[in-house]
């Protein structure tokens, strides 16, 4: 049992809070000789950070990583990684209120119930922060993926905010690093900006959904029934701060299809079984088919707002309460990077997993 850490072969332990002196990861089970520096994780890093436009949280944080151990020479040794990040941009005060009750929609009030003490500054553990540290993780797992699958791509964009969804017939991926929202359709984003405009001076916040996309995933990942590829993931997404629900391909929409809509016909192709459609998002029985892997989820609004809300404080009084501090309009915005990581470290496990049970080896066809 542990409570901290994520993974069965490529694992990761996190540590830290958003109000302590920093934060990080400790990766074990990376392979050796694997090409890694700071700068590497780093891009994935400045991804995520706060403070990069007026739709996330205004704390400056340069989210700078640094290596402690596990990399001699350029290459990773075999050998736990230690990775730690500072904080910087702490501003505890802000928190002073919230010391003594609980934010509605916030994880306070469980962890009190739980615990019966916890660090009230910036949310403590609770705080998003300690995705920078899964991010960190994050990239030493697409490290070692670079060099194993050179040809796997891992896509994280919005595609849904609010009441705007994604117009997918104007897809274009090579957009998703062009404006603040990770959004894949350059026209939709001043429609998208003035919407979140409104939601910010209107003190409030907004709900998201944000897809992945694993692309170039070889078939066999995943085993069946309790080491499912699709559970996994959908463990990940939900691991991550704010997400309540998760989908693979067709999801929960499958629940209204007829079986002739839903199963993906299969044709032979020139190296290999040729799928007609995708609605199972590239897991069959738990085990990856090599089509794209898709995995959606949704992100609630963030709790801590401006507006009063009912609540209660630590002695039982019914308040209000206003959360002041620097918080995301929408914190589904930094999860697209997030969700990135986490399929990295994924697929990385699975591919791990896959290779000490099969060597590898694939059934054939044809
Ligand atoms: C700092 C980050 O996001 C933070 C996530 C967060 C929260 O409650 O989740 C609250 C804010 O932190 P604080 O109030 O401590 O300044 C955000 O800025 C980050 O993601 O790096």
């Amino acid at each position: 049992m542990s409570f901290n850490t994520f993974g069965r072969v490529f694992r990761f332990t996190t540590w830290g809070e958003s109000h302590g002196p920093a934060l990080g990861a400790t990766v074990d089970g990376c392979p050796p000789g694997i090409e890694l520096d700071e700068a590497f994780i780093q891009q994935f890093l400045d991804r995520r950070k706060p403070g990069t436009s007026r739709f996330t949280t205004q704390r400056k944080e340069p989210d700078q990583v640094r290596i402690l151990s596990g990399v001699f020479e350029g290459r990773t040794t075999g050998t736990p990684i230690q990775l730690m990040i500072e904080n910087t941009d702490q501003r505890s005060k802000d928190y002073g209120d919230i010391a003594q009750a609980y934010r509605p929609g916030h994880a306070d009030i469980a962890y009190q119930l739980k615990y019966g003490i916890r660090d009230y500054r910036g949310g403590g553990r609770s705080s998003a922060r300690e995705t920078a540290a899964r991010v960190a993780a994050g990239g030493v797992a697409q490290a070692v993926l670079r060099d194993l699958l050179p040809d796997l791509q891992i896509i994280g964009y919005m595609v849904q905010m609010g009441t705007l969804h994604l117009d997918r017939s104007r897809f274009d991926a090579g957009q998703i690093g062009q404006n603040p929202f990770f959004l894949p359709d350059a026209a939709a984003v001043p429609e998208w900006e003035s919407y979140l405009d409104g939601i910010r001076k209107a003190q409030n916040s907004v709900g998201a959904a944000i897809e992945v996309l694993v692309r170039h995933c070889p078939p066999g990942l995943g085993a069946p029934i309790y080491a499912k590829l699709d559970t996994d993931l959908a463990a990940a997404m939900m691991s991550i701060n704010a997400v309540k629900g998760v989908e693979i391909g067709e999801g929960m929409g499958a629940a209204a299809l007829t079986g002739t809509e839903n199963a993906d016909e299969i044709r032979m192709g020139n190296d290999g079984p040729r799928f007609l459609s995708n609605h199972a998002g590239g897991i069959l029985g738990g085990i990856s088919t090599g089509q794209d892997i898709v995995v959606r989820f949704s992100v609630k609004p963030t709790s801590s707002i401006l507006t009063p809300r009912q609540t209660i404080n630590s002695k039982g009084d019914e308040i209000d309460l206003i959360t002041k501090g620097r918080h995301d309009p929408c914190v589904g915005i930094r999860a697209v990077p997030i969700a990135e990581a986490m399929a990295a470290c994924v697929i990385l496990d699975h591919l791990m997993l896959d290779r000490a049970q099969t060597g590898g080896n694939r059934g054939e066809i044809g």
